[in-house]
């Protein structure tokens, strides 16, 4: 495809960037950089209009919003958490699946007065609990959200479970569902209207790769 307007993509290193390299490839980008030896955080690709800058996964959704990217690729529960300002979400890449979920000691009651949660995923708990008309007291992590409650910090956790490894290993299970997740492509609102051309090109190309 053609390039008539450079482009920033944002990526975060793991699996984000793993699954989304292959898809890239498809539309004809590659990178020039190996993500695992360089330290570079601005990495170039084959196409010299094109280029990928490598940052944390939650800052993906901040980047593009203020064009410093013109596009990202950002996990649901990530663009749930920053809201999703100045940014347009053209398409699911259905990358990086898992489930958002509920999850505490085996038979851990679920109502009730005085509920504490511990995530890392607080506007998608909030909105659960809510939904539920479930009064809850969230208490916001940043990580090992599985620890909470074998420390007495939280009754229950709303994670991302894959496997359920993790909440096995941590004598844990999931108790309820609260939403499927996937990574999206998130696009600039100013970068969609002003590099139409090249956007949708690209927008179309991973489109093709996703839908077979
Ligand atoms: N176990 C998993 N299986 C599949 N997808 C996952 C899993 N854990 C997280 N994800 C998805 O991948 C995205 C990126 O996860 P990653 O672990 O790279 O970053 P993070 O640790 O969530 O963010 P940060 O490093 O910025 O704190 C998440 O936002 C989520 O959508
Ligand atoms: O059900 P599982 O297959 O065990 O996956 C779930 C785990 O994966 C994620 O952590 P990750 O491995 O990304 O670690 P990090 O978020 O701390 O980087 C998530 O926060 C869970 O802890």
């Amino acid at each position: 495809m053609e390039f008539e307007s450079p482009i920033t993509i944002a990526l975060a290193k793991g699996r984000i960037l793993k699954d989304t390299l292959p898809l890239l490839k498809h539309a004809g980008i590659e990178l020039r950089d190996d993500p695992d030896t360089s330290r570079k955080l601005i990495l170039d690709t084959n196409i010299d209009a094109v280029k990928v800058v490598l940052i944390r996964a939650t800052d993906v959704p901040t980047y593009v919003q203020w064009g410093a990217a013109d596009l990202g690729v950002s996990g649901k529960d990530t663009l749930i958490e920053h809201g999703g300002d100045g940014l347009y979400e053209p398409l699911d890449l259905q990358i990086a699946k898992c489930r958002l979920m509920v999850a505490g000691h085996p038979g851990a009651r679920l109502d009730g007065q005085r509920l504490r949660i511990a995530t890392k995923y607080v506007k998608a708990a909030k909105q659960h609990f809510a939904a539920k008309g479930q009064q809850v007291e969230i208490i916001k992590l940043y990580g090992s959200m599985e620890l909470a409650p074998l420390v007495g910090l939280s009754d229950l956790i709303v994670d991302l479970v894959e496997s359920g490894n993790t909440l096995k290993a941590n004598g844990l299970v999931p108790l309820e569902f609260v939403m499927d997740i996937s990574s999206r492509l998130v696009v600039n609102k100013a970068s969609w209207k002003m590099k139409h051309e090249t956007i949708i090109a690209l927008v179309e190309s991973l489109a093709e790769v996703i839908n077979g």
